[in-house]
C-alpha cells in the first residue's frame, strides 16, 4: 500500500460504475499522469468496458472478475445510481480493505448505508461532484469520517480535484444540500438557455437564432463572471440602466413573491429533499 499523498497518482483504484461521472474521473486521471493499469472498473456495460479498456484501464463484469492487486486496493470509487447499489455494492465488500479509503460519488446514499453494504470499511468519504468535471471545471463538495486522517482527505482531494474544485463541509447531512446546489446546478442553467430560448421565440426569434442568443449570453456572462474580479451583484449592475429594459426584466425576475429568488429556493428544497429520501 502507498502513502496518501503518493496514491494522488500512484497506488491501486477501484471504481463500481463508470458512467458520466465515474468515467469523467477516471479521464481526469489519466490527464493528470495516473497509470490507467493502476484503475480497475467494475461494470456491466460490455460498451462501457471496452471504451475504458482500449484507454489501458483494467475492467471487469463484476466483482467476481476482480483480480485483487498485491496490497489490495488504496481507494474504492463508488459510482452507480442510488439504485443499484444493493446489487453493485455486496459482491464488492471482500475487495475492501481495512485500510481502503471509500469514496462515494452517490446522491443520497449515507456513510451508514456504505458501511453496510460494503462490510464496514473504517474510512469513508462521501463526494459531490457534477457534470462539468466532464472538461475539469466541476465542484465537488466532500465530507470525510472522523475516522479519516488528513492524509486520507488529502489523497481524496487529490483524486477529486482532477476534475475542478474541491470544498470540504463538515456535517453530512449538509451533503444533500450540495447536491441540492452544485450536484444538480448544471442542469438549472441549462435549463435557464432553454427557458431564454422559449421565451425569445414568444417575442418573435426564429427558434434557432433564439437559441444561439441564449446559449451564448449564458456562456459568455459565465466566462465574463469567471474572468472579473467582480461580484456577481456589481456584474449585474453594469448591465442594468436606470429605467432601462434590463431593470424592467429584473423587477419580474427579482420579485421577491414570484420571481427566481423563492422559485429557485422551492427548486432547491425539492432536490435537497429527495436526496434524503433516496437515503432509503
Ligand atoms: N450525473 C450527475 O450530474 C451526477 C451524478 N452523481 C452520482 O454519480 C452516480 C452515477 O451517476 P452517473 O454517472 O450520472 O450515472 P451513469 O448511469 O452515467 O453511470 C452509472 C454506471 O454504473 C454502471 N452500473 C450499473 N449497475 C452496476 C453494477 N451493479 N455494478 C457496477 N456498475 C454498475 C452503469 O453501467 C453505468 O456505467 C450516481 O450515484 C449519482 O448520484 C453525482 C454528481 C453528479
Ligand atoms: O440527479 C441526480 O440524482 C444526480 C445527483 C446530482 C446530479 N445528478
Amino acid at each position: 500500500m502507498t502513502s496518501a499523498s503518493e496514491a494522488g497518482t500512484a497506488g491501486q483504484l477501484l471504481v463500481i460504475g463508470a458512467g458520466r461521472m465515474g468515467g469523467a474521473m477516471i479521464e481526469g486521471w489519466i490527464a493528470r499522469g495516473r497509470d490507467p493499469h493502476s484503475i480497475t472498473v467494475i461494470d456491466p456495460s460490455a460498451d462501457g468496458r471496452a471504451r475504458l479498456q482500449a484507454r489501458g484501464v483494467r475492467v471487469a463484469a463484476d466483482a467476481d472478475a476482480v483480480a485483487m492487486p498485491d496490497g489490495g486496493f488504496d481507494v474504492l470509487v463508488v459510482a452507480v445510481k442510488p439504485q443499484n447499489f444493493e446489487a453493485a455494492l455486496p459482491p464488492a465488500a471482500p475487495l475492501v480493505g481495512p485500510e481502503t479509503l471509500v469514496v462515494s460519488v452517490a446522491a443520497g446514499k449515507t456513510v451508514q448505508t456504505l458501511r453496510d453494504l460494503l462490510g464496514h470499511p473504517r474510512k469513508v468519504i462521501r463526494a459531490m461532484p457534477n457534470t462539468p468535471a466532464a472538461i475539469g471545471r466541476g465542484i465537488t463538495g466532500c465530507y470525510a469520517v472522523p475516522e479519516t486522517e488528513g492524509g486520507d482527505r488529502a489523497l481524496a482531494e487529490t483524486l477529486l480535484s482532477a476534475v475542478g474544485e474541491v470544498v470540504w463541509i463538515e456535517d453530512e447531512g449538509l451533503i444533500d444540500a450540495v447536491t441540492a446546489v452544485s450536484g444538480s446546478g448544471p442542469a438549472y442553467v441549462f435549463h435557464m438557455i432553454e427557458a431564454m430560448t422559449l421565451a425569445g421565440e414568444e417575442v418573435g426569434l426564429p427558434h434557432e437564432t433564439a437559441r444561439r442568443l441564449a446559449r451564448a449570453t449564458v456562456i459568455g456572462a459565465a466566462a465574463l463572471a469567471d474572468a472579473s474580479s467582480e461580484t456577481e451583484t456589481a456584474l449585474r449592475e453594469a448591465v442594468t440602466s436606470p429605467a432601462g429594459t434590463t431593470a424592467a426584466a429584473l423587477s419580474v425576475l427579482m420579485d421577491r413573491q414570484v420571481g427566481l429568488p423563492p422559485l429557485m429556493a422551492r427548486a432547491v428544497t425539492a432536490a435537497r429533499d429527495r436526496g434524503r429520501e433516496l437515503a432509503g
